[in-house]
């Protein structure tokens, strides 16, 4: 059997997404996900120019070997764009080898260990009386877990608070957007955010949030330990995570529960939160992380320390991400949740899939693969818009971390 043809597809039906289709001689295909938000079209090139030229005639049922031969071969390891683009190989392998099998993946994996994957959605508001009748709407979908993020007084804009409650969607500019920010404030704010979504909801829902990589580990400290009365099912990305032993110091001041990983794309980028137990939940996940062949080795070894999985699920990861995540998240014994931000119709259409949410859990279908394809003529009649994430200034100016 033999790769004879592979296409990079370019769609923006909202927001950009970059998918990879890979042809076999015996007319099965594949599809994987390629979208790194606000670099699109880099992780193109790096496919078009480099990788599908390699792919052209290797057996696609080699899924382990293209692998090496794609992150060995290159000889420049790791990095967003490689891994993103290694992932995106991957994942329409496994496709592939799920429709071979007519199998669907979470069987190729080892089977179901769960019914259903618990997901978090996203509440948010301009101040702590919106957010809060937003986390009371999530509760009404059937939500068990609710992420809450809040305008922070005195700022003009913060991340996570969106004009559109159900579609969060940051990368909306042709130039990056400039945000202004003041961990004082913020600091100061949240904890009133969770002291008052715990008086009106109880203990009964997961509340989680997101620090969007804004601290210092003793501010991340600090805001643990002001949230520990709220019991957080999680406090994310607190600090920058190019350095791991920078969350020692954060463990050593709080037991809220830490999770990262998003903007991580290989298990050496996390090997020393995990084995020294510094975090609770790993978020690098398949789309940008490698592929299931990297993801299930850094679920592997998170397993034998206790860490659980909590794999990103914004909208910026398509359909495709999400009907593999959710294969995965089905089969991998230390699941811990997943993010779910949901697309809009228009992407819905673009990526027909076969996975449900049923009241606060996803279910994947049996279909053989992921589940997932694209509607390629739909996908044509959205054509690409260059967009960028924002960045961050302090109030003196001075560029921060978005
Ligand atoms: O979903 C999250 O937790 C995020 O932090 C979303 C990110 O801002 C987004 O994926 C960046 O492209
Ligand atoms: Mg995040």
């Amino acid at each position: 059997m033999k790769i004879i043809d592979a296409k990079v597809i370019v769609s923006c039906p909202g927001r950009n997404f970059v998918t990879l289709k890979i042809i076999t001689d015996e007319g099965v295909h594949g599809i994987g996900d390629a979208t790194l938000n606000g670099r699109e079209m880099a992780v193109v090139a790096y496919l078009e120019d480099h990788v599908i030229p390699c792919l052209i005639g290797r057996d696609p049922q080699q899924i382990e070997d293209i692998w090496q031969y794609l992150y060995r071969g290159c000889y420049w390891r790791r990095g967003a764009v490689t891994m993103t683009a290694i992932a995106a190989v991957d994942v329409a392998l496994w496709d592939i080898k799920g429709k071979l099998a007519n199998m669907p993946l979470y069987q190729l994996l080892g089977g179901r260990s769960r019914e259903g994957v618990m997901v978090y959605g996203h509440a948010n508001g301009a101040d702590i009386g919106e957010t809060t009748e937003e986390v009371g709407r999530y509760l009404d979908m059937g939500y068990k877990a609710i992420r809450a993020q809040c305008g922070i007084p005195g700022l003009p804009s913060t991340y996570g608070v969106s004009g559109d409650k159900m579609f969060y969607e940051p990368a909306n500019a042709d130039l990056p957007e400039e945000n202004v920010w003041s961990t004082e404030k913020y600091l100061n704010h949240v904890p009133k955010l969770f002291e008052r979504l715990r008086d009106s909801y109880g203990f009964d829902v997961h509340l989680l949030h997101d620090c969007h990589h804004r601290l210092s580990p003793i501010e991340a400290g600090r805001l643990g330990k002001d949230l520990e009365p709220y019991r957080l099912f999680w406090l994310e990305d607190t600090v920058p995570a190019e350095l791991q032993e920078r969350f020692r110091l954060i463990r050593h001041h709080t037991t809220t529960p830490l999770a990262v990983g998003e903007v991580f794309n290989s298990i050496y980028d996390c090997h020393t939160l995990i084995s020294e137990q510094l975090i609770d939940y790993i978020r690098s996940t398949i789309v940008h992380t490698g592929g299931i062949s990297h993801v299930r080795r850094i679920a592997a070894l998170a397993e034998i320390y206790n860490v659980r999985t909590g794999f990103h699920g914004a909208t910026d990861l398509s359909p495709v991400s999400m009907g593999a995540a959710l294969h995965f998240d089905t089969w991998v014994p230390n699941f811990g949740i997943q993010e779910y931000m949901r697309h809009t119709d228009a992407t819905d259409e673009v990526f027909p899939s076969d996975y449900l949410f049923e009241d606060g859990y996803l279910k994947v279908g049996d279909a053989p693969g992921h589940g997932v394809d694209i509607d390629e003529s739909l996908a044509a009649k959205y054509p690409y818009q260059r967009a960028y994430l924002p960045v961050n200034r302090l109030q003196d100016g001075t560029l921060f971390n978005w």
